[in-house]
């Protein structure tokens, strides 16, 4: 199966230090949803695994993350692609959950929905180092992108394996080549 397992904000979106609380501030990143509906209609598997502590800050509502998200959708459904599962881990550093990234909860999710044992050799897209660690616990291959926080998480040591690409645009063109 093709799938892709891809981080939220500063991958698909551009990030705010101040998190993305609303339909409004969620921006996409030029190209992320045209690359999307490229693999979408490559045949991949779209999944976004993203850690939404915002709620449990009470920064927003599930109302709110439920507009995003038709949001993201209805844009990448406007370029004929779709994304076909979307996690959010709701709970805060301190909540001790197991699917707060770097922990590989979601990713467990992901690979159950898929019917799939594990995510081997399965591309974990993210700007943070929490995004490469939890894809990896499954074997995903982890891609850092330079969006979002991933200039900053270049500065430190990255998973061995760790390719680095500017955008998703670039990551989704370098598999789709590698496809053929
Ligand atoms: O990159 P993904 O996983 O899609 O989502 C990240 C967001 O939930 C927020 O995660 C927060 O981290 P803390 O939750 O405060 O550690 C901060 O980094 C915010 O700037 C960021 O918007
Ligand atoms: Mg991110
Ligand atoms: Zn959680």
């Amino acid at each position: 199966m093709k799938l892709i397992v891809l981080d939220r904000d500063g991958v698909i979106n551009e990030d705010s230090d101040a998190f993305v609380k609303s339909a409004e501030e969620w921006i996409p990143i030029p190209g992320s949803i045209e690359a999307i509906a490229y693999l979408s209609k490559a045949g991949w598997k779209v999944a976004v695994a993203t850690n939404q502590s915002g709620l449990a800050r009470g920064l927003f509502d599930m109302t709110d993350l439920t507009d995003m998200h038709l949001k993201m959708q209805q844009l990448v459904m406007e370029q004929g692609g779709q994304i076909d599962l979307i996690v959010h881990c709701p709970h805060g550093p301190q909540d001790g959950c197991n699917c707060r990234k770097p922990l590989p909860g979601m990713f467990r999710t992901i690979a159950e929905h898929f019917r799939l044992p594990d995510l081997k050799g399965v591309p974990a897209v993210g700007d943070s180092h929490r995004d490469l660690h939890a894809g990896l616990v499954l074997g995903g291959k982890p891609y850092l992108v330079k969006t979002g926080k991933g200039q900053r998480t270049l500065q430190n040591i990255l998973p061995p394996g760790t390719q680095v690409f500017d955008d998703l645009a670039s990551v989704v063109d370098h598999l789709l080549k590698a496809d053929g």
